[in-house]
């Protein structure tokens, strides 16, 4: 099994598109609107921002999540043990970003948000009107000047040989929120699990925007839009001394927002935080 790319330029993308989410819980896009320029200056600020000692600056804040995480309390995936080998930067809209780097990251904000209602849109369109109707409010509606959708700028650092056994940059997990939107990032290692148990490589081509189903798409849709588990494995060979960056916006939902009857966003959201240990 093999994930397609997709054209966003051709005439049945949307459809393609929405079978490949509905077949692997992804979808990948190529010639898509947002620019592979604002992205790839985006790698090159945030990698010399994570090379800096002013990320000791923005350290998160526990109370709203905001900022800088670095690599000794970085995550652990949900049903592992060790940490992943990663640090990152929390960026809201709201949130406290480094001056010299607002304009880009909050532009890829927008821009990222963009494309993420038009994909809602397909998603809907080419859902069975018997998994439609449970949509509390259209799917682009959602994540409408959504207070919550939060960009990450991940960064893998090169492998120095010292990390935990068993460490891997990113464990095997599902995200959380509606769809995450990811640009193929500056090295590869990303997979996806298939149906039958078995990894495949996300094709990363750079310039390539990955979606992926987060478990509220398919909590509102009962079942029918997988979330898929997957994973960023660690680099061989000469790759190893080589950092990875990437990108992924988490589009939540307003708060109030009702997915299905057992859970609205937030009382979603603050179940697998707790889940997590992060609150
Ligand atoms: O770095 C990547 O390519 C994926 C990251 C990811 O899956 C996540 O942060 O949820
Ligand atoms: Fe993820």
């Amino acid at each position: 099994m093999k994930l397609e790319t997709i054209d966003y330029r051709s005439e049945d993308c949307a459809k393609q598109f929405v079978e490949s989410l509905r077949e692997t819980g992804f979808g990948v896009l190529s010639n898509h609107p947002i620019s592979k320029e604002l992205v790839e200056t985006i790698y090159k600020e945030w990698y010399e921002f994570f090379q800096s000692e002013q990320k000791q600056d923005f350290l998160f804040k526990p109370e709203t999540q905001d900022g800088f995480f670095p690599a000794s309390i970085s995550e652990t995936a949900k049903g592992h043990t060790v940490k992943d080998i990663k640090e990152y930067f929390h960026v809201y809209p709201w949130g406290r970003i480094p001056e010299s780097l607002k304009q880009n990251i909050l532009a890829y904000y927008k821009h990222a948000n963009q494309l993420a209602a038009e994909l809602l849109g397909w998603i809907e369109q080419y859902a069975p009107e018997d998994v439609a109707k449970h949509f509390s409010i259209p799917l682009p509606k959602m994540i409408e000047d959504s207070q919550k959708t939060l960009l990450r700028v991940l960064h893998y650092p090169p492998m120095l040989g010292d990390e935990e056994l068993g460490a891997i940059r990113a464990a095997a997990h599902e995200d959380i929120n509606l769809i995450t939107v990811l640009p193929a990032a500056n090295e590869p290692g990303l997979q996806v699990q298939t149906k039958d148990d078995t990894w495949i490589d996300v094709p990363s081509d750079f310039g390539n925007i990955i979606i992926n189903i987060g478990d509220m798409l398919q909590e509102a849709s009962g079942g029918y839009y997988p979330s898929t588990s997957h994973r960023v494995i660690n680099p061989e060979g000469t790759d190893k001394t080589k950092s990875r960056i990437s990108l992924p916006l988490f589009l939540h939902p307003n708060p109030e927002v009702v997915l299905s009857e057992r859970y609205t966003a937030d009382s979603y959201l603050m179940e697998r935080l707790r889940e997590l240990g992060v609150i």
